[in-house]
């Protein structure tokens, strides 16, 4: 047996957090009160922490990032699978929760601190130099989802996978197609990068205490190169913004306001001529349609 093998069946011997039981008995032996500003909701469910490890595509060549891990329920359980695992918390109190929790297992490190504030490159290659990929996996804390997901997008890390349990309305917004309602300029963002695939919805019941809002598992694969190809990302992104903007108004009303009102009709023409009818509301183009404006407007210097 190798020494990582050992590692990973001595996590798995380790009393299992994610019961009822258990995670009643830790809160109570250290006195820990949640704080709901810090989107604290533990998850005690066998079976959802299945499908959100089982999703990641994990194994002993790989390391996870954990992004809150609280008192270590998804910790364990990527801890049995993948070769490392670094969890960042926030929360000064859990830091020695999980010590205690995490003595002896070798392939867990905790990092004490906010995700949105730490040097993530950095962290990566002090973590996870000899690893065959990393993914993050996480049952995020629901009040900075999106800052959460962007940063991890836009830092352009060496990730495989983000699979994470995020607010069910929020997953659906990501995973969404053009056409509806839900498709949005997170839409946009997210499938720019990813492949997104929802894993699994899951019930406000599976926590202590309890969300008011119901949850889903999204996996989001990232892909070797962005969907479509844009000279100038940040532009591209300005003219999906602006056609989200008045989400009731046409594109054309939408993208006056971006390019100014003396454009309109040279707008028109250039709307036509890329065969997209001006008439149109944001919520109807694709990816592609999207980054032919783009395209379209730099060409004749409309930077936005
Ligand atoms: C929804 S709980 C998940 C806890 C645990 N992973 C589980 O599934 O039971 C979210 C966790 O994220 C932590 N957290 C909140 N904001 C954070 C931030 N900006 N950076 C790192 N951790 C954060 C919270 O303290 C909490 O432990």
């Amino acid at each position: 047996m190798t020494e990582q093998q050992s590692l990973n069946k001595s996590a798995v011997k380790t009393a299992e957090v994610a019961t009822p039981k258990r995670t009643k008995e830790i809160i109570a032996k250290y006195g820990f009160s949640f704080k709901k500003s810090l989107g604290q909701n533990f998850l005690i469910d066998q079976n959802i922490l299945n499908n959100i490890v089982s999703a990641a595509g994990l194994d002993e060549t790989k390391g996870a990032l954990e992004i809150g891990p609280g008192i270590g329920a998804l910790t364990q359980r990527l801890a049995a699978v993948a070769g490392t695992v670094t969890a960042v918390e926030i929360d000064n109190r859990l830091i020695p929760i999980l010590h205690d929790i995490f003595e002896g297992e070798g392939n867990v490190g905790i990092v004490h601190g906010d995700v949105l504030k730490l040097d993530l490159k950095q962290l990566f290659e002090e973590r996870f130099s000899g690893v065959t990929g990393v993914s993050v996996v996480a049952n995020l804390p629901y009040y900075v989802t999106t800052p959460i997901l962007m940063k991890l997008l836009e830092e352009r890390l060496p990730l495989e996978n983000i699979v994470v349990m995020i607010q069910k309305e929020v997953a659906q917004r990501m995973a969404a197609k053009p056409g509806g309602k839900e498709y949005g300029s997170l839409s946009v963002a997210v499938q720019y990068y990813c492949e997104p695939k929802l894993v699994c919805t899951v019930p406000h019941t599976v926590f202590i205490p309890q969300p008011n809002v119901d949850s889903a598992v999204i996996k989001l694969a990232l892909r070797d190169k962005p969907a479509v190809d844009v000279p100038d990302e940040a532009h591209f992104f300005r003219v999906v913004q602006a056609s989200f903007a008045q989400r009731r108004k046409t594109l054309y009303n939408n993208l006056t306001a971006l390019v100014g009102k003396e454009q309109r009709e040279a707008l028109t023409t250039l709307l036509q001529g890329l065969e997209i009818d001006p008439a149109r509301r944001g919520e109807t183009l694709s990816l592609e349609e999207f980054a032919k404006i783009s395209r379209a407007f730099l060409e004749v210097g409309w930077r936005g």
